[in-house]
């Protein structure tokens, strides 16, 4: 992933906010990144616009050696199924499916998908992440730590290559957020999943190859240190 001269406003009217300024960026395969930097300095605006998500930004951003500004909203959909997952902040469930449908749902999407591997990895997955037995509930009769274990399952499903993740452990206690930093790190050792993940949370940060700090929507380059 790479970015060239990338900028990304936010039209608010007479308030247009610059959520991005000129940063310029390279993720290589199989690193594990983690974005930090202070509430408003553009951390979730990056993530949406590396991720497909956001078209509005100016500049140049380049996936997989794609160049996205120049992709079909079809090409890119199928980009984004076939390599990317996201975990998002406000995790985005379907309140009417169950845990199991939730995390199936948009693999039904994909008519090359096998139902039955599927539904098997979705198990696997809920299993791993400690949900084996909430898989016929509704996200209303789960906690927010257990919902977002629930948005990291869907994320995993179609084994991205690619995970972009908004604060994935910052509505869990300390024990399960343990839990989900130790399944990324195996990810990324085992599957060679590149992770890119904004946080708060140091023992995240800890467990990063990369750390990239944004300040006021640009790369701060002022604190540089190995993670
Ligand atoms: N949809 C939007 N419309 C208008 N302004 C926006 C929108 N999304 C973000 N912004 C503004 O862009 C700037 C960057 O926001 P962004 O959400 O990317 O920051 P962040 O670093 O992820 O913050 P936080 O840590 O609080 O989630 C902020 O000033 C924010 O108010």
């Amino acid at each position: 992933m790479r970015t060239r001269g990338l900028g990304r406003v936010h039209d608010g009217g007479r308030d247009a906010r610059r959520a991005l300024v000129d940063v310029e960026i390279v993720i290589e395969e199989g690193e594990f990144v983690c974005v930090l930097g202070p509430s408003g300095s553009g951390k979730s605006t990056l993530l949406a616009v590396i991720g497909g998500l956001d078209r509005g930004y100016e500049g140049q951003v380049e996936l997989y050696g794609q160049d996205l500004g120049r992709m079909s909203d079809a090409a890119l959909a199928r980009l984004r199924g076939e390599r990317i997952g996201f975990v998002f902040q406000h995790f985005h469930l379907l309140h009417h499916l169950t845990v199991i449908e939730n995390v199936t749902t948009p693999a039904l999407f994909d008519p090359r998908g096998d139902e039955h591997a599927c539904l098997a990895r979705a198990k696997q997955l809920l299993e791993r992440l400690g949900l084996a037995d909430r898989a016929g509930d509704t996200p209303a009769e789960l906690s927010g730590g257990q919902r977002q274990r629930v948005a990291i399952a869907r994320a995993l499903l179609r084994k991205p290559k690619l995970l972009l993740c908004d604060e994935p452990t910052g509505n869990l206690d300390a024990d399960t957020g343990a839990r989900i930093i130790e399944l990324f790190e195996e990810l990324h050792r085992e599957e060679g999943l590149t992770i890119v993940a904004v946080t708060h949370e140091e023992r995240l940060a800890r467990a990063a190859t990369r750390i990239l700090r944004l300040k006021e929507g640009r790369v701060d380059t002022s604190n540089e240190e190995p993670a």
